[in-house]
């Protein structure tokens, strides 16, 4: 159960990191040794997907993910053809930043009833896109504006509004390969008005980054790109990480 551990770490002051994998972006060689870190606790979650996935390979790819790590795989959607019953539970985003319809719950009617077939579980996740100094595949892909960086005040709002409704996750995205991640005043904002966990990722690229991520409330950080590029700091990511933060 996904979302219980995420509350119990979260009140037991515990910090989680999350590796985002892009399927089209890897291969068996890549797979093995993430798992490997994985079992050696460096990594809590796996997010698996992408705005975009063409890989032919992908439902291959993720089943031989499985192989390798006992640590959950959770499935990060950017649209309903990235569905994969060998997933451990799926982040079912409602777009809540943008005005997209498809994005907030079209999308979900279309697979409803596939996910319940699937028996696949789903973590009701209220995803924020928060501009991150330039564009990216989500702000394109989903065509909706992010939240302007300096106005953690409506990311606050947003996030309330998503708890109220009884999203179950709150997740602050400031794109894959953003240029500035989430700042910390907007960490802390939506921290200090929402009482659900709080997913932050998007252009983590340095230890410092995360800490600061950290120390502003985020319980579970994402870093994908950064990683993709040189795996060699995730020990260190992980031991800050782990090493929890007074809040
Ligand atoms: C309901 C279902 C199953 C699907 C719709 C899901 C929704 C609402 C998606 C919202 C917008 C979206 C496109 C999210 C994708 C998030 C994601 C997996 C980002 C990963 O990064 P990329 O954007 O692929 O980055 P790169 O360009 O670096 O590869
Ligand atoms: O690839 P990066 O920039 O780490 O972003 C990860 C994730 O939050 C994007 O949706
Ligand atoms: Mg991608």
């Amino acid at each position: 159960m996904i979302l219980p551990a995420l509350s119990r770490a979260r009140h037991a002051g515990r910090k989680l990191l999350a590796v985002l994998i892009d399927p089209d972006k890897v291969n068996r060689q890549k797979l093995e040794q993430l798992g490997q870190y994985a079992d050696a606790g460096c990594i809590d979650y796996f997010l698996w997907g992408g705005s975009l996935v063409n890989e032919p390979q992908s439902a291959h790819y993720l089943r031989y993910l499985k192989t390798h790590t006992d640590v959950p795989v959770l499935l990060f959607p950017g649209s309903v053809y990235q569905l994969d019953e060998h997933a451990d539970a799926v982040l079912l985003l409602s777009l809540i930043s943008g005005r997209n319809p498809e994005l907030l719950i079209g999308h979900h009617v279309t697979v409803a009833g596939r996910i319940k077939q699937m028996g696949l579980s789903t973590i009701p996740t209220g995803y924020l896109l928060i501009d991150g100094g330039r564009p990216t595949s989500v702000s394109y892909m989903s065509n909706t504006t992010p939240i302007p960086a300096d106005k953690p005040a409506i990311a606050a709002a947003t996030a309330l509004a998503g708890e109220q409704l009884g999203l179950q996750l709150i997740y602050l995205d400031a794109g894959s390969g953003a240029v500035h991640p989430v700042a910390a005043d907007m960490i802390r904002a939506v921290r200090e008005e929402v009482d659900l966990p709080l997913v932050v990722g998007g252009g983590i690229r340095s230890v410092e980054q995360a800490r600061k991520a950290l120390s502003a409330g985020a319980d579970l950080l994402v870093v994908g790109n950064g990683l993709e590029r040189d795996v060699q700091w995730l020990p260190d990511l992980a031991e800050v990480v782990h090493a929890g933060v007074r809040v």
